[in-house]
Formats: structure tokens, C-alpha cells, sequence
């Protein structure tokens, strides 16, 4: 997939075609914090040739907005209408993650610790969800050959995908990955707060943690990158000959 493509979820702004050779296919994954769902579903992509999806960027795009429009998070009618009025473009190269609100880049800014800490609470806003829900649904549609990764992917998002996995880890790999990921600046207490309460906290809007009927556990506890990318691609494959 070459160069960067934008959608949006509240604009007028057409989508550049897909590569009318690429086969249509959808691949879900969704997962608790930490377990690799962005960098595997990511390179994964790239290998693929793929488009990929980060829907807890959204969530994440979101959160900044209402906290930058200096919206009370525990007004539910405030952030839904914060929602609808999202100008948020975000991108569908795997290659090249960008995610702007209006004219502004928030690609670093959505993993600070303060949005993490914050955006379970739009996560759990009913009307704000199924926005952007709705909004996912177009971009995978649009795409066509994608994955597609958060926590409801599998389940709400796209339940008809070709190829749904939840991927998984031990909460002592996730913390230990996120706090490797944070370049060691946060302390226990604070992974603890980002990873596993927020885990707690968005549990109340989906189920991320067993898997539905029909989708595969992939447990990357013991398994390195690597090989949980190529276990991923693996079962994208089989399903791209099952469908030849
Ligand atoms: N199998 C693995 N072995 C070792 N490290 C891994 C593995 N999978 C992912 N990682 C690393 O763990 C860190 C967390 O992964 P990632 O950010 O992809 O998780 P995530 O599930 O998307 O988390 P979140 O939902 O909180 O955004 C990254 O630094 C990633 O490179
Ligand atoms: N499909 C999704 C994706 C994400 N979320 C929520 C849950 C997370 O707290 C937040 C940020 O996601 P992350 O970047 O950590 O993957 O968004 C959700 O509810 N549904």
C-alpha cells in the first residue's frame, strides 16, 4: 500500500480508491492493553499489503478533542455531541500512522499518559461509540483488504470478517512490554493505572478478554514479535486459500 491514505470520520473528504486487484478480505483483532495488537496487526499489514485500522487511535483522537474543547468527560450528552463534531482524518497505511483533529497532527499527543488515563471514559459513552463505530465500519468498507484492530473488532465492528483473533498475553508480559515501550519512565503504579485498570475500566463496554464464538486465541505470551506476526499472517493465509 503506497503512500498515505486519510478517511475521515466526519468530513465530506473522498477516499482514495482501493487497488481494484487486492483481494477483499478483513481481518479483526481485538485484545486487552498491551498485547501487541497496534505493532503486530501493523506489520502484519505491511507484509499483507494491506490497510490497517487502529481503532483505539480513534478513541484515543476523541479524548484529546473533548479534553482540547475542555468538555466535562462525566457530561455523557457533551462528549456524545463532541463526538458528532469530530473532525478527525486518520490513516490507513500501515507505514505511515497519522491522525489529525482539524488542521492539527495528534499522532504523539493521543499516547500521552493523560489521554490513557482519560479515554476509557469516552470509550464507555454509548452514543460516542457507536459514532465511531459507524465510522470504522465505512473505513473498513472503503478499504476492503484491511486489518482492523481494538477490542470490539471481532464482536461488533466487523463480526463477519474472514479472519477474527483475539490476541492475548499475561498481564505480567503486557505491563512488561508497555513499560519497555514507555522507555522506562513510568513506575509500577503508573503501568498499572494505563494497563490493567484500564483494562477494568473498558471492560464495561465490550468483552476483549474471552473469545467469541468462531474467533482464534493467539497467546503471545511466550512467543516472540516475530513470531506472533507470523502466526497472524499465517491465518491470513489459510483463509486467502480457503477463499481461492
Ligand atoms: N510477542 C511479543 N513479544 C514481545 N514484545 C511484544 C510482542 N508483541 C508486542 N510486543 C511489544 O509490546 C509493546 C506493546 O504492544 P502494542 O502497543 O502493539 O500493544 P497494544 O495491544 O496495541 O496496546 P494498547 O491497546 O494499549 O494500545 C510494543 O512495544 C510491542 O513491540
Ligand atoms: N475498538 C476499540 C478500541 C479501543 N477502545 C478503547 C479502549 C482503550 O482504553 C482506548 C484506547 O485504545 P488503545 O490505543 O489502548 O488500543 O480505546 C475501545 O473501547 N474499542
Amino acid at each position: 500500500m503506497e503512500g498515505s491514505t486519510f478517511v475521515s470520520t466526519h468530513t465530506e473528504q473522498t477516499p482514495p480508491a482501493t487497488d481494484p486487484g487486492a483481494p477483499r478480505m478483513i481481518i479483526a483483532v481485538d485484545g486487552p492493553s498491551g498485547s501487541g495488537k497496534s505493532s503486530v496487526c501493523r506489520a502484519a499489514a505491511t507484509h499483507l499489503g494491506a490497510g490497517y485500522l487502529d481503532t483505539g487511535a480513534m478513541y484515543r483522537a476523541a479524548t484529546w478533542y473533548c479534553l482540547d474543547q475542555q468538555i466535562d468527560l462525566d457530561d455523557e450528552e457533551a462528549v456524545a455531541v463532541a463526538v458528532e463534531e469530530l473532525p478527525m482524518n486518520i490513516s490507513t497505511d500501515p507505514d505511515h500512522q497519522v491522525i489529525c483533529v482539524g488542521s492539527q497532527d495528534v499522532t504523539d499527543a493521543i499516547r500521552e499518559p493523560r489521554i490513557s488515563e482519560k479515554v476509557s471514559e469516552v470509550a464507555t459513552n454509548r452514543r460516542a461509540r457507536s459514532l465511531l463505530v459507524a465510522a470504522q465500519r465505512r473505513i473498513i468498507d472503503e478499504a476492503g483488504f484491511i486489518v482492523a484492530e481494538g477490542r470490539d473488532i471481532t464482536t461488533v465492528v466487523a463480526p463477519d470478517a474472514q479472519v477474527r483473533v483475539l490476541l492475548t498475553a499475561s498481564a505480567e508480559a503486557r505491563l512488561r512490554r508497555r513499560g519497555a515501550q514507555l522507555g522506562g519512565t513510568q513506575d509500577a503504579e503508573a503501568l498499572k493505572k494505563q494497563v490493567l485498570e484500564r483494562d477494568k475500566k473498558d471492560s464495561a463496554a465490550s468483552n476483549f478478554t474471552e473469545a467469541a464464538d468462531g474467533v482464534a486465541v493467539l497467546d503471545s505470551s511466550d512467543l516472540t514479535f516475530q513470531e506472533t506476526v507470523d502466526s497472524l499472517i499465517g491465518r491470513v493465509q489459510i483463509a486467502q486459500e480457503d477463499a481461492a
